[in-house]
């Protein structure tokens, strides 16, 4: 079949990259010419485990383009994926500027059948909007060509997002229109053997159904961070607690990792975004409130953890900080807690020296020259001659360093870890203080 993909941000490159992976012709259009000189130069613009391998595989095998042209990319495929970025508006509330473009693009050019797929993530009532875009746009030409919108949300996780496109839990269909419905599952029938995963549903719930679910992920994470803190005070172990409620199938072990709070592009804009869609309709959702509110609390734990060490004024000080990224595998830094803590311990006079194996890069684009921010060679190198270190990202290389020259290079041999990284047994036997979230 022959697919266009709009957008190639995270969502959109993985889409289309997976769809032309599995025998699809696919075309991906972005606005940003920088991104598709990237890719036409055979790179890719974000890191994503095995994605630059199958880009390349699939370009050779001429299934995969990519292009600037809104006229060229509108004619080639029968489906039409908006994989654009709803960034969070002012308020909270999605921001659907570059849907909505996208929709009308598609209505000023389509000269034939097209389905139009939200892949974006977006507000309850965002396929509306996009049918309405389409159809002005195809009024001011004087046309009445048909389409059909669809919902298809993704719920692929950065550092692991081919994994989760190839071989899906489960894929969303929100539509209303047989030929559409019938279509998208022609799209997705190889990403859909042995056993059906398809869910076929109206527009609203799909929409609904992809903020349900991060909302409800983002959930468990705050409600262990909370409990964690508790833990710190009573004298609990948070992964003894994990194991102890995990063995129950109602709740299960997955996704209960106590830490230094979550980030990235979705949980916290999504969270939020739905908080707001719920206020427009009057709703007052108070757990997802709390669960915004710890989360925003819990980036601060790790540096509440330095002061309560070290006193309020950190000035002179040095921190090494192992990770920038907001999770592994990723050069994301979108809402990473990285940003929270060395903001933080700038504010309080001291500097940074930070290590990733991946995100230094994008760090360097986002702090510029900043001054109180160095960057190191090697996570071992990032310890040279500082006071103390930080550990933000679960980078695996992070998870068995020579503690001996560890301690032999800190000023001050003690480990705030926010992602629980080590036993606190062995960090006592190894007489490095370690001050973990919620492990005693
Ligand atoms: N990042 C994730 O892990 C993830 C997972 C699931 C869902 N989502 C959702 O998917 C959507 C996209 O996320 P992302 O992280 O890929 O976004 P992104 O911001 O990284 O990328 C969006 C891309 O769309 C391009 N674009 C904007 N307007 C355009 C237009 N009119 N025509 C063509 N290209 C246009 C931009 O230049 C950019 O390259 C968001 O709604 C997000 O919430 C993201
Ligand atoms: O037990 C856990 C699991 C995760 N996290 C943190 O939660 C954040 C998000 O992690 P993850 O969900 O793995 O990454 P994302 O790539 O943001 O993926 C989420 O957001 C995507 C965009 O909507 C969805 O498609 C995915 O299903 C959803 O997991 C990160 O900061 C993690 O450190 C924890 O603190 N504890």
């Amino acid at each position: 079949m022959r697919i266009t993909v709009i957008g190639t941000g995270y969502v959109g490159l993985v889409t289309g990259t997976c769809l032309a992976e599995v025998g699809n012709d696919v075309l991906c259009l972005d606005l940003d010419a920088s991104k598709i000189e990237i890719l036409n130069n055979g790179d890719i613009p974000i890191h994503e485990p095995g994605l630059l391998e199958m880009v390349r595989r699939n370009v050779a095998a001429g299934r995969l383009q990519f292009t600037t042209s809104i006229e060229e990319s509108v004619a080639f495929g029968i489906v039409q994926f908006i994989a654009v970025g709803t960034p969070p508006d002012e308020d909270g509330s999605a921001d659907l500027k570059y849907v909505t473009a996208a929709a009308r693009n598609i209505g000023r050019h389509m000269t034939e059948y097209k389905v139009v797929v939200d892949k974006s993530t977006v507000p309850v009532g965002t396929a509306d909007k996009v049918r309405q875009a389409v159809i002005e746009e195809l009024q001011k030409r004087d046309e009445s060509i048909p389409f059909a919108v669809v919902s298809n949300p993704e719920f692929l996780k950065e550092g692991d997002a081919l994994n989760d496109f190839m071989r899906p839990d489960r894929i969303v269909i929100g539509a209303e229109d047989a030929r559409a419905i019938e279509l998208m599952r022609n799209v997705y029938a190889q990403f859909n053997r042995n056993h059906d995963r398809i869910v076929v549903m109206d527009m609203r719930s799909a929409e609904l159904t992809k903020y349900a679910a991060n909302a409800m992920l983002a959930t468990r994470i705050s409600f262990m961070n909370e409990l964690a803190n508790l833990a710190d005070k009573l004298g609990a172990d948070i992964e003894q607690v994990r194991l102890g409620i995990g063995s129950d199938p109602r709740i299960g072990f997955d996704f209960l990792y106590a830490g230094c709070g979550y980030g990235g592009s979705c949980f916290p804009k999504d969270v939020n975004a739905l908080i707001n869609t719920a206020r427009e309709n009057e709703i007052d959702l108070k757990v997802l409130t709390a669960v915004d509110q710890a989360n925003e609390k819990q980036k601060h734990v790790l540096l509440d953890k330095i002061v309560a060490r070290f006193g309020a004024d950190l000035k002179g000080m040095n921190f090494a900080v192992w990770g920038l990224a907001f999770k592994p595998n990723t050069d994301d830094m979108r809402a990473a807690t990285s940003r929270v803590l060395m903001e933080g311990l700038w504010a309080r006079g001291a500097t940074v020296t930070a290590y990733d194996p991946v995100a230094m890069a994008e760090s360097k684009r986002i702090y510029g020259d900043e001054p109180r921010l160095s960057y190191a060679e090697s996570s071992m190198d990032a310890l040279d001659g500082a006071d103390a270190l930080a550990i933000v990202t679960e980078w695996k290389e992070f998870r068995v360093p020579n503690f001996d020259a560890l301690k032999a290079a800190l000023k001050t041999p003690a480990i705030f870890d926010g992602r629980n990284l080590y036993s606190p047994e062995f960090m006592r036997e190894q007489g490095i203080e370690y001050y973990a979230i919620g492990r005693r």
